[in-house]
């Protein structure tokens, strides 16, 4: 469908479209673009099908599809993608799972009919609960190269993503969870949640780009003391230092990004710009310097000590339940 052109054929807005018949019209409504067009297309739909206009609307104003964990939701009207990570019990970042969102983010980033995503959780209390543990955890070689690798693709796809990105916290989001919602271009936290980077509780260091957005967002100084301790701030705390950027009610989380990105009426090429000239330079400088990168990730995690401390974390998370 060429841009400039009412979905709906109704001729506004470009020249029309001659759709061969009204089955395709019928589809032309899941690629909206023109919702000053409706009153016009009412009467257009309903004079080609026959059908009853709210029937077509519910039915293709949003489409959801679900596949390796992540639920994709457009909404038609808003042009707002919903990205929807679930991954049961925690949303943890495996290797597929981490190349399934880099597909994903590859193929909204293409859609011309999406304008912003809303990055959120399908589980209950967990935004995500960062890196698989088990990835680093007694690893094959081969396996572990790639998982760093595809963790380093999906956060420059992320974090260089062109069009606005929210992030909708609704859970719990420590280290690559709290770097997935550092990535977006707006956060809003549910209360009475945590989130940071807590890698020197697991034994394990928080790459430079993982510490650059940190520093970006806190600053030096509670970057230091954050990072060393591996603290996870309360949602409140997380308000105060700016590591989010509204906290309400878990219900209300949804609907206030869905209010925020309304409100951004900006236009999309200068606001993409300004965010490319903002953010280039942080993975640019992870793009660069990838493979030495992944070697050090493989070194540190295959240090004895590491190997012991990553078995112990994971043990405790264990016998929480006990
Ligand atoms: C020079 C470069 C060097 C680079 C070095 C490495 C840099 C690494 C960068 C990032 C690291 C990370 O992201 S590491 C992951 C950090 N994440 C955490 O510390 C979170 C751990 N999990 C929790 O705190 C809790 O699970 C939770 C608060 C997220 C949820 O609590 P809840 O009570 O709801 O659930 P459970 O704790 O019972 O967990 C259920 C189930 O899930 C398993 N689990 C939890 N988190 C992880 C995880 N991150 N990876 C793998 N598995 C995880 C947990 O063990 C339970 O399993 P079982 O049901 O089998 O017991």
């Amino acid at each position: 469908m060429r841009a400039g052109t009412c979905a709906w054929n109704c001729g506004r807005g470009g020249s029309p479209l001659r759709y061969a018949n009204a089955e395709r019209s019928m589809a032309a409504l899941r690629t909206l673009r023109f919702p000053s067009c409706l009153a016009f297309c009412r009467k257009h739909v309903n004079s080609i099908t026959g059908r009853s206009f709210a029937k077509c609307q519910a039915r293709f104003l949003s489409s959801v599809t679900e596949r390796d964990g992540l639920q994709v939701s457009h909404n038609s009207n808003t042009g707002v993608v919903t990205l929807s990570m679930n991954k049961p019990p925690v949303n943890s970042l495996n290797l597929e799972f981490l190349q399934s969102m880099h597909k994903t983010l590859g193929e909204i980033q293409d859609d011309q009919d999406c304008r912003a995503v809303i990055l959120t959780s399908g589980l209950t209390n967990i935004f995500c609960a960062g890196l698989d543990i088990t990835e680093m955890y007694q690893p094959d070689d081969k396996r572990l190269r790639e998982f760093w690798t595809s963790l380093q693709d999906m956060w420059i796809r992320l974090y260089s993503f062109p069009k606005t990105t929210m992030a909708a916290i609704t859970g719990h989001s420590p280290a690559g969870g709290a770097l997935l919602a550092m990535s977006c271009d707006y956060r809003v936290m549910a209360e009475n949640f945590t989130i940071g980077l807590n890698e020197t509780k697991l034994g394990i260091v928080a790459p430079t780009w993982f510490i650059d957005l940190y520093v970006g967002i806190l600053g030096q100084r509670l970057s230091e003391l954050a990072l060393q301790t591996g603290k996870l701030f309360t949602s409140e705390e997380a308000l105060k230092v700016g590591l989010v950027d509204q906290v309400v009610p878990l219900n209300d989380v949804i609907p206030t990004v869905e209010k925020e990105l309304s409100e951004w009426k900006i236009p999309a090429l200068a606001r993409g710009m300004t965010k490319d000239v903002l953010r280039r330079i942080y993975w640019r400088k992870l793009q660069e310097t990838q493979d030495v990168d992944t070697e050090s990730f493989v070194f540190l995690i295959k240090q004895e000590k590491v190997q012991q401390t990553l078995g112990l974390y994971l043990q405790s998370l264990k016998n929480k339940k006990k």
